[in-house]
C-alpha cells in the first residue's frame, strides 16, 4: 500500500498510486505521494510529472478507514500532517514542475482533490468524479470546497458537494475539470504528453487555486451561496456539515482560495469529530459489511447467474419486485390469476417506469428497453427458463403452499424459489415440497422499485447457494440486501412494531397524537407512527398486528384506536382518512372528528394514573417510543436474527428511515447509554406494564457495561438462540 515512482526517457516521472481496489489515499500513500514529489522535484531528468492510479483506478479518495481511526482516537495523526495546505497547495501545485493527472475509473474526495491540484486532467471515458465528502457527514478537506468552484463554476460544484452528486468524464470535459477525454489505452501516453506541454509552456500553466476565470462575480456568487444555504435549511435542518462547506466555499470567494483553503481544514477537523461524521463513517462501513455473512459468502461459492426471473402476483409489491428487476436489465415473466390482473400488474409496472421517465429518470431508450424484457403470462409454460422466482401473492398460507408445491414442479432444480411474505413463517410456506434449501424470503419494502432495502430470509435449511445468489441479483437490481434469520417480522418489522405499540400507549395516557408524530419527526424519523399508520394503511396495520400478538403476547400493548377507527371507515392514506385527512394531492392536515375516537379509546384503555393525563416532555416522548424499539433490537441481536449489529442500523436506516445521522438503531442506543435505556425501560415497565419490560440481553448489557453492539461472543445469554 503505497506509491511506485517511475522516471521514462521523456523526462516525466510517473507517480502511480498503489492501494487495492480503490487506491484510497491512506496515511502511506499520502507518505508515498509527498516522497515521490519531493524526489521528482529534485531530479534533473524531470521535466514534468504524472499521477495515476494502479488497476484502472484514480483514487476513491482519503481513506476511510483512517478517519474511523482518527475519530476513535481523537489523535489527527493518521492525517499524515497538513495534508491541503503541504501537500497538495505547497508541493503538488506550487511545484516548480507541472502536473498531469491521468483519471481513470474513479476520482472521488481526496482522489479528485489530488487531480485538481495537478495542472492538467486526461480522463478516460466513463470515470465517476466527484466530492461525496458530506456523505459521510464531513466536507472536503483536500482543498475541493475551493478548487472545484474554480473548475466548474460555483453552481454546478455547490450542486455536486452538497448532494455528494459525481458526474462522468464526459460530463466533466463539458464544463472544464476535465482537459483531454481520451480511451484508456491513449490515457498514460497523452497525460504524458500534455505534461511536457505544459512544462514547455505550449500549454498553459495553470494553478486552480488562483483562477478565477469560472466564479460568478462577487454579488451573484453570494446569491448562489444564499440560495444554497436555504436549500440546504430545507433538506437537511438537522445537519451542520452542509453549512460549513459553504461557510468554506464562501471564505475562498471573498477572500481568495488560500484563505479559503484555510477556512476549510478548520471546518474538515471540527466536522471530522462530530457525531454526524461518526455516525455516517459507520453507515458506509455497516452498509459494506452487510455482504459478509460467514457460512455464505466466505466459502467461494460462485454465484448462479440470474438470467431471467418469474414473478407471481402483479399487486403493488409484485409490480414493484419486477420494476426493479427490468430496470436493471433483467428480463421478467409476470405471472396472474387472470387476464384482468395480470393486464393491471403489467399496467402498474408501466406506470412506475413512466413515473421514472417523466422525472428525467429514465431514457426513452431505457424505458422501451425495460418494457421489452416484460411478459405477462397465466401459466407456468415459461417457469422451466428462469433462475429466480419472487411469489408476492396475498398472505394465505394454503395459496402459497400450493404456488410452492407447483414451482418445485415447473422450475429447473437450480431455481431459488423465493417468497415476499412478511409475515408467514417460511418453513410453513415450504412445508409441502422437497425444496427446502432453495426456499428463501426476499422481503422487499413498499414500494419495492424505490425502497433501498432487501431483507433476505434464510431458515436453518436454506443453503449458502440460494442465499448468496439472492445477495447477488439483490445487488444487481440495487438492493442493499440484509440477510436475517426466519421470525415473526423478520428483523426491522418486528424492532419497529413497538414504534407504533408505544405511540398508541401514549394516547391512552393523554398524549396528543399530532404532538407525538411531531416529537418523532424533530428526532429525525421522516414520519410520525401515526402518519406511518396512516401511510400503510389500516387494513395492514390490523392484520399485522395479530400476528404479533400471537408471536410476542408478553409484550404487545392492545389499543382500540385504530380498530374503531377502522370499523368507521377509515382506512389511512388510501382513503384520505385516518389519523390525518389528505387532499387530492396527498397532502396531510390534523382531523378534527379525532378527539372523538381519541377520547373512546381512552375509556376504554383506562390507563391514565388517577384518570389523568401524564405529563411528558418531548425528550420523554421520543424516549418512550424509541426505548422500547431499542429492546426489541437487544432481543433481535440475542437470538441471532441479524448476523451483526451494524445490519441492524442499515435495516433500520434504509427500512425505516431511522435518520442515518444518528448511525442506526443499535449505535444510537448506545451513544445514549445501555445502562439509561434499561434503566427507564425497567422504571416504566414498573409504572405502565410489561411492555417495557427490558429484555434480559439488554439487562445483563447494562450490568456488565457492555455496549449493544459490541459482538455477541462477549456475553453469554440465557436467552433463546438463533432461529437460523
Ligand atoms: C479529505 C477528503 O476530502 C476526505 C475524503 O476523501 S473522504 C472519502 C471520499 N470518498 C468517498 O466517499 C468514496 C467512498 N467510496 C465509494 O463511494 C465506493 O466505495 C466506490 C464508488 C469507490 C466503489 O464502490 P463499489 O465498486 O460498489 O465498491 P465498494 O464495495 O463500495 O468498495 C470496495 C471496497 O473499497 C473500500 N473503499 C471504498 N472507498 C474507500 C475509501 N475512500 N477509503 C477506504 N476504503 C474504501 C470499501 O470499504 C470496500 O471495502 P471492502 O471490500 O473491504 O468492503
Amino acid at each position: 500500500m503505497s506509491t511506485r515512482l517511475e522516471v521514462g526517457p521523456d523526462g516525466v516521472a510517473v507517480i502511480t498510486l498503489v492501494n487495492p481496489p480503490v487506491n484510497a489515499l491512506a496515511i502511506t500513500v499520502l507518505r508515498g505521494l509527498k516522497n515521490n514529489y519531493d524526489e521528482a522535484v529534485k531530479r534533473n531528468d524531470v521535466k514534468a510529472i504524472v499521477v495515476i492510479g494502479a488497476g484502472g483506478k484514480f483514487s476513491g479518495g482519503f481513506d476511510i478507514n483512517s478517519i474511523q481511526d482518527i475519530q476513535k482516537n481523537e489523535n489527527i495523526s493518521a492525517l499524515g500532517g497538513r495534508v491541503s495546505v503541504d501537500l497538495m497547495s505547497k508541493t503538488i501545485e506550487d511545484a516548480i514542475k507541472p502536473s498531469v493527472a491521468a483519471i481513470e475509473g474513479l476520482a472521488l474526495g481526496g482522489g479528485l482533490e489530488l487531480a485538481m491540484s495537478c495542472h492538467g486532467r486526461v480522463a478516460a471515458p466513463k470515470a465517476q468524479l466527484g466530492l461525496p465528502e458530506l456523505q459521510l457527514g464531513i466536507i472536503p478537506g483536500f482543498g475541493g470546497t475551493q478548487r472545484l468552484p474554480r473548475l466548474v463554476g460555483l453552481t454546478k460544484a455547490i450542486e455536486m458537494m452538497l448532494l455528494s452528486k459525481s458526474i462522468s468524464s464526459e460530463e466533466g470535459k463539458e464544463l472544464g475539470l476535465v482537459d483531454v477525454l481520451v480511451p484508456s489505452n491513449e490515457l498514460l501516453s497523452t497525460a504524458r504528453k500534455l505534461a511536457l506541454e505544459i512544462a514547455d509552456h505550449r500549454k498553459p500553466w495553470l494553478s486552480t487555486l488562483y483562477r478565477t476565470d469560472k466564479l460568478e462575480p462577487l454579488g451573484e456568487a453570494r446569491e448562489i451561496i444564499k440560495f444554497a444555504r436555504a436549500q440546504a435549511q430545507k433538506t437537511a435542518a438537522h445537519l451542520p456539515h452542509p453549512h460549513a462547506c459553504l461557510d468554506a466555499i464562501e471564505e475562498g470567494v471573498t477572500n481568495g482560495g488560500y484563505a479559503g483553503v484555510l477556512k476549510e481544514e478548520k471546518v474538515f477537523l471540527e466536522a471530522l469529530f462530530s457525531d454526524t461524521a461518526k455516525a455516517l463513517v459507520h453507515i458506509f462501513f455497516a452498509q459494506r459489511a452487510t455482504s459478509k455473512i460467514p457460512g455464505v459468502t466466505d466459502l467461494n461459492l460462485k454465484p448462479t447467474p440470474v438470467k431471467k426471473v418469474a414473478v407471481i402476483g402483479g399487486g403493488f409489491m409484485g409490480s414493484g419486485i419486477a420494476t426493479a428487476l427490468v430496470l436493471s436489465n433483467i428480463p421478467v415473466v409476470l405471472k396472474e390469476v387472470n387476464a384482468n390482473f395480470l393486464q393491471t400488474g403489467l399496467d402498474r409496472i408501466r406506470a412506475n417506469l413512466e413515473s421514472r421517465s417523466k422525472k428525467g429518470k429514465l431514457s426513452k431508450e431505457k424505458f422501451d428497453k425495460a418494457m421489452s424484457l416484460l411478459k405477462g403470462t397465466l401459466d407456468y409454460d415459461d417457469f422451466g427458463k428462469v433462475d429466480l422466482v419472487i411469489e408476492a401473492v396475498i398472505e394465505n398460507i394454503p395459496l402459497k403452499q400450493q404456488i410452492f408445491s407447483d414451482l418445485e414442479k415447473v422450475c429447473s432444480p437450480h431455481a431459488v424459489l423465493a417468497s415476499n411474505t412478511s409475515t408467514i413463517d417460511l418453513n410453513v410456506i415450504g412445508e409441502k415440497t422437497h425444496s427446502q434449501d432453495r426456499i428463501i424470503g426476499a422481503h422487499f419494502f413498499s414500494p419495492a422499485h424505490v425502497m433501498p432495502l432487501l431483507e433476505i430470509v434464510r431458515t436453518e435449511k436454506t443453503s449458502p447457494q440460494t442465499i448468496l445468489d439472492l445477495m447477488t441479483v439483490g445487488k444487481i437490481i440495487k438492493k442493499v440486501p440484509v440477510v436475517v434469520g426466519n421470525c415473526t417480522g423478520f428483523a426491522v418489522n418486528r424492532v419497529f412494531f413497538p414504534y407504533s405499540q408505544a405511540a398508541l400507549m401514549l394516547v391512552d395516557l393523554g398524549i396528543d397524537v399530532y404532538r407525538i408524530d411531531n416529537a418523532i419527526k424533530a428526532f429525525g424519523m421522516p414520519m410520525g407512527p401515526f402518519r406511518l399508520a396512516d401511510f400503510v394503511g389500516f387494513g395492514v396495520g390490523v392484520a399485522v398486528g395479530g400476528q404479533y400478538v400471537k408471536a410476542y403476547p408478553d409484550r404487545v400493548y392492545i389499543s382500540q384506536l385504530i380498530p374503531l377507527m377502522f370499523q368507521d371507515q377509515r382506512l389511512g392514506e388510501s382513503n384520505r382518512k385516518g389519523f390525518y385527512l389528505y387532499d387530492e394531492k396527498r397532502r396531510p392536515r390534523p382531523a378534527p372528528e379525532l378527539k372523538e375516537y381519541v377520547e373512546k379509546a381512552r375509556k376504554s384503555a383506562n390507563i391514565m394514573p388517577h384518570g389523568k393525563p401524564i405529563t411528558l416532555t418531548d425528550k420523554d416522548i421520543v424516549e418512550m417510543i424509541l426505548f422500547p424499539v431499542v429492546n426489541e433490537a437487544s432481543r433481535v441481536l440475542d437470538e441471532g436474527v441479524v448476523v451483526k449489529a451494524s445490519d441492524l442500523d442499515i435495516a433500520s436506516v434504509l427500512g425505516m428511515g431511522f435518520p442515518p445521522y444518528r448511525g442506526g438503531v443499535v449505535i444510537w442506543a448506545d451513544s445514549v447509554s445501555v445502562s439509561y435505556i434499561y434503566s427507564k425501560l425497567k422504571e416504566w415497565s414498573e409504572t405502565y406494564g410489561t411492555f417495557f419490560k427490558p429484555s434480559s440481553f439488554l439487562e445483563e448489557r447494562a450490568r456488565k457495561g457492555i455496549s449493544l453492539s459490541a459482538p455477541a461472543t462477549n456475553v453469554t445469554s440465557k436467552d433463546t438462540k438463533a432461529r437460523l
